[in-house]
């Protein structure tokens, strides 16, 4: 059964995206639970990637509304989008690799007085307590992740499934309501895919909804009581993973093919 609908953290209305004469998102809508984890499923190509690039900002919306909790931010740039709770992780993860892993999560912070040059020069002090707490808290969110060994190894050293951990700890660091994962199960070894799927219904649990693009349909099966299967950049159907997969059209347009 379909679990019943929450109150939802972030609704999307009527998102359309076209690249060249391509309409690659089409009438896209969907409500995110403010505790849900949804999973959107579909064949290479569907727009699930792009469907997020216009959530978070990174690629302008053609038409539709995009509303985070209450705050219309569909026209916003990525960045006050971060700053208004919505954070995302990318299919391939590209941490800065020289700086270590530590760095990589504290550029994430969304408080850095440091960044400014008057904070710097006016209030030193400040900007240096701002920076240790970041630290503090940035081995926390490393800890949490299973990442705090390699506090001081350069990014580079990550294992695939590692620079996965290392996208959930810089996306926790932003203190976000909601996150968007693009397959964060995709190159990730199966030792370590446990431990992400364990990770993401910690996040979950701490009350931080999960959109949750996926192909590994066990992770799916784990994580999701609901998912959208999509088609040619539309919603083709809704459900339970168990019912869905049952679907003649989803197996058509998606399943068949796909290993057991
Ligand atoms: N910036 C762009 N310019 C032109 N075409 C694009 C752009 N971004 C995506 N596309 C095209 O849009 C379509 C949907 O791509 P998208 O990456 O959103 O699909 P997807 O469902 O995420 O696929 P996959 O499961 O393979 O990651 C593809 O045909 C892709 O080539």
């Amino acid at each position: 059964m379909t679990p019943p609908v929450q109150a939802s953290i972030l609704k999307a209305r009527g998102l359309t995206k076209s690249f060249g004469g391509l309409r690659v998102v089409d009438d896209m809508s969907l409500d995110l639970g403010s505790t849900e984890i949804l999973g959107i499923i579909g064949p290479n190509g569907a727009g699930k990637t792009t469907l997020f690039n216009l959530l978070a900002g990174a690629v302008p919306i053609d038409a539709g509304t995009i509303v985070l909790d209450g705050k219309d931010i569909g026209r916003a740039r990525p960045e006050a989008r971060i700053q208004s709770g919505l954070g995302r992780t990318f299919q391939i993860p590209r941490p800065f690799p020289r700086m270590t892993i530590l760095e990589n999560v504290m550029t994430a912070a969304q408080n850095q007085r440091g960044e400014s040059l008057v904070s710097a020069v006016l209030a030193p002090r400040r900007v240096a307590a701002q920076e240790r707490a970041n630290a503090a808290r940035a081995r926390d969110i490393l800890d949490f992740v299973s990442l705090s060994h390699l506090e001081d190894q350069p990014a580079a050293v990550l294992s695939g499934g590692q620079r996965k951990l290392l996208e959930l700890a810089r996306v926790m660091m932003a203190e976000p309501r909601a996150i968007l994962l693009d397959e964060p199960a995709a190159g990730v070894n199966p030792a370590l895919l446990d431990l992400i799927i364990d990770r993401i219904i910690a996040i979950n649990r701490l009350g931080i909804a999960v959109l949750l693009i996926e192909h590994n349909m066990e992770m799916i099966a784990r994580l999701c009581p609901r998912v959208i299967v999509m088609a040619a950049g539309k919603s083709l159907a809704e459900g339970a993973p168990s019912e869905i997969t049952k679907r003649a059209d989803v197996i058509d347009v998606y399943l068949e093919g796909m290993p057991a």
